[in-house]
């Protein structure tokens, strides 16, 4: 089914809208809308008006450079394991596994809702400063709680019937307890040379439901507008100031059987890079550890398309723990060189 064509099909649509998700609360079915219609074409949007406190933003940001800013020795103190928790060298991840030989360019520290009232990993990154240390699980949970009425849009626009949970329906995959698998990513692309063609991040898509991300200051991140045309070109998600980049992950998409989609995207070089770090902050929203990734109730999906879904086959007999796990596992290197200049 895939094109080979490198331009831009007419039925791509390669823009990524600006919603004003003040209109959840005065319009939910307009917003539905809106959110829905993005995520069936290009799989991202950014949200003005998300509810998520700036000051708290920045204070995010700074805790991250100031983090980052440490010598390799403290960071390795708190690397990550098998649950996905902790420190990530430059060069250990590789999101594109399959093209891309020498890792990406960034280092990251993850934390997960089960851990962020431990001294470790959450006060390793506060660096033992425990009001810092409350504000990163504040500002988690605020993430959580704003992808939350996302995923009512995603029930609201899906029509999910009442009998099903309707516009609640994700509430009860994505909880906020022992079973959650959402996490929290800081990122760091360190300023260093390089050129406008080079990745710092590989391409691929994200693993769970969806990711809210948050950029600063210095863009590169490119979304491709088509999984069904392979070579269409890569479009810009330029920085907005005070929105949240919002993409459908693989899981949403196994879920409602390709309806929407989990669009394919990287991080390009920037030439502001040479003497400047890029920052970004990613939560991953997932399904918790024992979801089956059945296909959502909802009369927009046919039986017909369900049968013609078949690349979700070999996925669903996974639960979503299980997916998640392959995916990190094929893309990290647990036991990295670290170089002493990070
Ligand atoms: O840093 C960014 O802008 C994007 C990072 C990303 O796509 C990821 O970590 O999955
Ligand atoms: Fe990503």
């Amino acid at each position: 089914m895939l094109n080979d064509d490198t331009t831009t099909p007419s039925d791509v649509n390669t823009s990524i809208p600006v919603i004003d998700f003040s209109l959840f609360k005065s319009d939910p079915v307009e917003c539905a809308r809106h959110v829905l219609e993005a995520s069936q074409n290009i799989g991202f949007f950014y949200l003005k008006n998300h509810g998520v406190s700036q000051d708290l933003i920045a204070e995010m940001f700074d805790a991250s450079e100031s983090y980052f800013n440490q010598p390799i020795k403290i960071k390795a103190q708190c690397m990550v394991g098998t649950d996905n928790v902790g420190y990530t060298s430059m060069k250990s991840e590789k999101l594109n596994p399959d093209n891309h030989e020498v890792g990406d360019l960034k280092e990251a520290f993850q934390i997960h809702r089960l851990s962020v009232d431990e001294k470790d990993p959450v006060g390793h990154f506060s660096q033992g400063d425990e009001e810092l240390q409350f504000k990163v699980g504040q500002f988690f949970q605020g993430l959580d709680n704003m992808s939350r009425k996302v995923m009512e849009c995603f029930a609201i626009g899906l029509q999910v019937p009442e009998s099903a949970g309707g516009r609640h329906y994700f509430n009860k995959t994505h909880t906020w307890d022992e079973n959650s698998q959402s996490t929290l990513r800081f990122l760091h692309y360190p300023s260093q040379p390089g050129d406008p063609h080079s990745p710092l991040a590989g391409s691929h898509t994200d693993y769970g439901s969806m990711t809210l991300l948050i950029q600063k200051d210095i863009p590169g991140l490119e979304v491709q507008a088509s999984r069904t045309h392979k070579n269409v070109p890569w479009v810009p998600a330029p920085v907005i100031p005070n929105t949240i980049l919002v993409n459908i992950a693989d899981h949403l998409q196994m879920w409602t059987n390709g309806l929407l989609k989990s669009t394919m995207h990287r991080v390009m070089y920037n030439l502001q890079q040479k003497n400047r770090s890029r920052y970004s902050i990613a939560c991953f929203i997932n399904a918790d550890i024992d979801m089956k990734l059945d296909p959502i109730p909802t009369p927009l999906i046919t039986q017909e398309m369900r049968a013609e879904a078949t690349e979700f086959e070999e996925a669903r007999n996974m639960t979503a723990g299980e997916y998640l796990n392959w995916r990190l596992k094929r893309s990290y290197d647990y036991a990295p060189q670290l170089d002493e200049d990070s």
